[in-house]
């Protein structure tokens, strides 16, 4: 379970991107963060694998205090978070396995680490968390040879290999095509459904938000305005999140066939 108590998060230069956060997500849950840009919907992701440390209140993941971790706590706490980027931050350069073996290098021997060498389970592994998200066949291909989404599901099977309990995707699907972006939505969904995962995701396309999460957070500058099922996120609700801008997000509403009150 996450908790955030009373969750304040200031930057050095004085800008509070996150004021009073009280929540509480449940193991398994798959829960989507909307917002505009600069809301701090980011910010609320990355405190909870410490990424930014949160400066003031208290937040406990699986009853371990956050805040309170140091050094290699911190390393061996992110080893049970996954953390999915926009950009997806693989090495373009080598092979799709080798993407993923790297989520074992902090287990291994400095002579594994020097030599590349990897052991036969972890490539197993590999191989099957390359499976889970549907691209074992491009196992030995380099990855600059992907399509965005192929690149993505790397980064997935990346994460999965790592066996977290929670997966916080920061604008995962940003940078694909409509298409695509549900290709990879849909991954998110199975993995969440059939391996209980924990997803937290911070995305800017509201239609998708509500058709794949259970749980719609909105927030407002720095402040949870919406907690709530998906299905009751109303016109009204978007307004709240959204202040004027919400037509725009209305009419994606609206083309997607999502009908509001
Ligand atoms: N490293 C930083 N130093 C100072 N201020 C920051 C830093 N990172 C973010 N901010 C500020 O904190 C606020 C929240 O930013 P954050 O990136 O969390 O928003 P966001 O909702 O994720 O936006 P976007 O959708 O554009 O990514 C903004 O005012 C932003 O300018």
């Amino acid at each position: 379970m996450i908790e955030f108590k009373q969750v304040e998060k200031k930057y050095a230069n004085g800008t509070t991107a996150l004021k009073n956060i009280n929540l509480s997500i449940e193991q398994g849950e798959f829960v989507a963060i909307i917002g505009l840009s600069g809301a701090g919907k980011s910010t609320l992701i990355r405190c909870i694998n410490r990424m930014h440390e949160i400066t003031g209140g208290q937040l406990h993941v699986d009853g371990v205090d956050v805040g309170k971790l140091k050094g290699s706590q911190v390393r061996r706490f992110r080893r049970r978070i996954g953390m999915i980027f926009q950009s997806f931050n693989l090495v373009t350069r080598t092979s799709v396995i080798k993407n993923v073996l790297v989520s074992f290098v902090p287990d291994l021997p400095l002579w594994r680490k020097l030599t590349g060498i990897f052991r036969k389970d972890h490539k197993i592994k590999a191989l099957e968390a390359l499976d889970k998200v549907g691209i074992l066949d491009k196992a030995y291909v380099r990855v600059d040879q992907l399509s965005g989404g192929q690149q993505q599901r790397v980064a997935l099977a990346r994460t999965l290999a790592q066996n977290p309990d929670i997966i916080l995707a920061d604008e995962p699907i940003a940078s694909l095509d409509p298409v695509t972006s549900r290709m990879v939505m849909d991954d998110f969904k199975r993995i969440n459904r059939e391996m209980n995962i924990s997803v937290i995701m911070n995305i800017h396309h509201v239609e998708v938000a509500l058709e794949y999460a259970d749980r719609i957070i909105g927030i407002r500058q720095g402040e949870v305005v919406f907690d709530g099922k998906s299905s009751g996120v109303t016109t009204a609700v978007l307004g709240e999140i959204y202040g004027g801008r919400f037509e725009e997000e209305m009419s994606v509403l609206t083309e997607a066939g999502i009908a509001y009150v």
